[in-house]
């Protein structure tokens, strides 16, 4: 029998069949993003239950082919807001044990959930395929929801996600019409949602257990192959160091700077971040490295106190500022630069609009809105880059600006020539 990819290929391919067929008897054109077919049409009965089933056929390719992370995180606010409440209610790990599927009754039991609540929140998700119902009144775990039943993070995932993203991103509008063009990191949809004047990081310190919540989250992302250190180990010259200087700045716990360290015997680093930062980062940092990896309370908003260093590291931090704060850390560097020091970023690369649209663009501009809705920061493209570091001083000249095939991240290197 054919799988089920291959039928529901089939299905799309014999609707799309029929509807271009029924277009044809229209004399309509065909299907075009720029053009609805008239209203009409969708009145039709025929039009219309096809269209559907090529509709549904195309939701459920699209889940097999994403995957279960993918079911879960490409969800509707409402369908979200239902999937956090199925996971604050432990619903995906109250099955009987050693069984996937399970009566209402059984879940409400274990859960502690009446049954009608847990139908009705099982029910919302079934479009989504967080669980199914093939036969009434008895669901099956799907991909998706086995990943909620055992992967924590991603339950914190959602939960992160539902609390301090959504709301915040809803808030966006607002923000731009109370602080018109406003870079600053207080003045942000965030604000607005959480009734605060804070920063975003500052004010969800102020919670036990938000902070780490929002890292354990980010941590899912650092799991997948496409933010791999080596990446940044395999594409930059660091070889070429000899006995180099590197300084992670913003460095946490120095995941980067220790591997580089571990890679390259000859590289000392020096690895900066917040003083709290810092003392945790310290207490667990490899004995083995001895003083070649070296920890410093710095921030990065003040004169850079390590001079003449050969690279200024700076992974995923520019992507939390707008460009006005941008520019103040990249200025903050310049008094410790030597001529031909290197300051090499880690960070996405938006692609531009107006060729061929992937799937990274969506992905790259929903990080986007979430990073402006948090700290007013930005996801920048190639030419967003290179403005930056020309805003910043002429001084700086870019030397390249790319991402490495599997790399999630892409490397922009400049270099100082003051
Ligand atoms: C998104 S994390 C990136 C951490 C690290 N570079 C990495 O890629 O894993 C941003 C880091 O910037 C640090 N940070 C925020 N504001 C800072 C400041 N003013 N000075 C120094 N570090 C700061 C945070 O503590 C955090 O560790």
């Amino acid at each position: 029998m054919a799988s089920r990819a291959r039928q529901l290929v089939e299905i799309l391919s014999q609707s799309i069949s029929d509807i271009e067929d029924f277009l044809k008897t229209q004399d309509a054109p065909d299907l075009s993003i720029e053009q609805d077919v008239p209203l009409s049409f969708h009145a039709n009965p025929k039009f219309a239950s096809t269209k559907d089933a090529a509709l549904l056929a195309c939701k459920e390719l699209s889940t097999l082919l994403g995957g279960s992370f993918a079911a879960i995180t490409n969800q509707t606010t409402s369908e979200f807001a239902n999937t956090q409440a199925i996971c604050r209610f432990k619903i995906p790990s109250s099955f009987p044990p050693d069984r996937d599927h399970a009566t209402y009754d059984e879940l409400a039991a274990n859960s502690g959930l009446p049954e009608p609540e847990v139908r009705r929140l099982v029910r919302s998700t079934l479009p989504s395929y967080i669980f199914l119902e093939k036969e009434t009144g008895i669901v099956t775990r799907t991909a998706a929801s086995k990943l909620l039943a055992y992967n924590p993070l991603m339950v914190q995932w959602v939960e992160m996600t539902a609390t301090e993203i959504m709301p915040a991103t809803l808030k966006i509008a607002d923000a731009m019409e109370k602080w018109p063009q406003s870079g600053e990191p207080h003045q942000t949809g965030y604000n607005l949602a959480n009734n605060t004047e804070d920063s975003a990081f500052t004010h969800m310190a102020k919670f036990p257990g938000r902070p780490e919540q929002f890292a354990q989250a980010m941590s899912l992302f650092s799991m997948g192959p496409g933010y791999s250190p080596k990446w940044l180990l395999e594409n930059y010259p660091w070889d070429s160091l000899e006995t180099g200087t590197v300084v992670d700045v913003g460095g946490s716990k120095g995941e980067y700077g220790i591997a580089i360290a571990r890679k390259y015997p000859q590289i000392k680093v020096v690895i900066q971040d917040l003083p709290d930062v810092i003392e945790k980062a310290q207490s667990s940092a490899p004995a083995d490295l001895g003083d070649r990896v070296e920890f410093m309370a710095h921030d990065f908003l003040t004169d850079q106190p390590i001079k003449d260093a050969d690279v200024y590291l700076m992974r995923w931090i520019l992507h939390d500022w707008s460009d006005a704060y941008s520019i103040r850390i990249l200025r903050a560097l310049i008094p410790a630069l030597r001529k031909g020091a290197r300051i090499v970023l880690h960070e996405y690369i938006v692609p531009e609009p107006g060729k061929t649209l992937t799937l990274q663009d969506r992905t790259l501009r929903i990080f986007d809105t979430a990073v402006r809705a948090l700290t007013n920061g930005k996801e920048r493209e190639a030419n967003d880059w290179k403005a930056l570091f020309a805003e910043a001083d002429s001084r700086f000249q870019i030397l390249s600006i790319e991402k490495p095939p599997v790399s999630s991240l892409g490397i922009i290197v400049a270099q100082w020539e003051g």
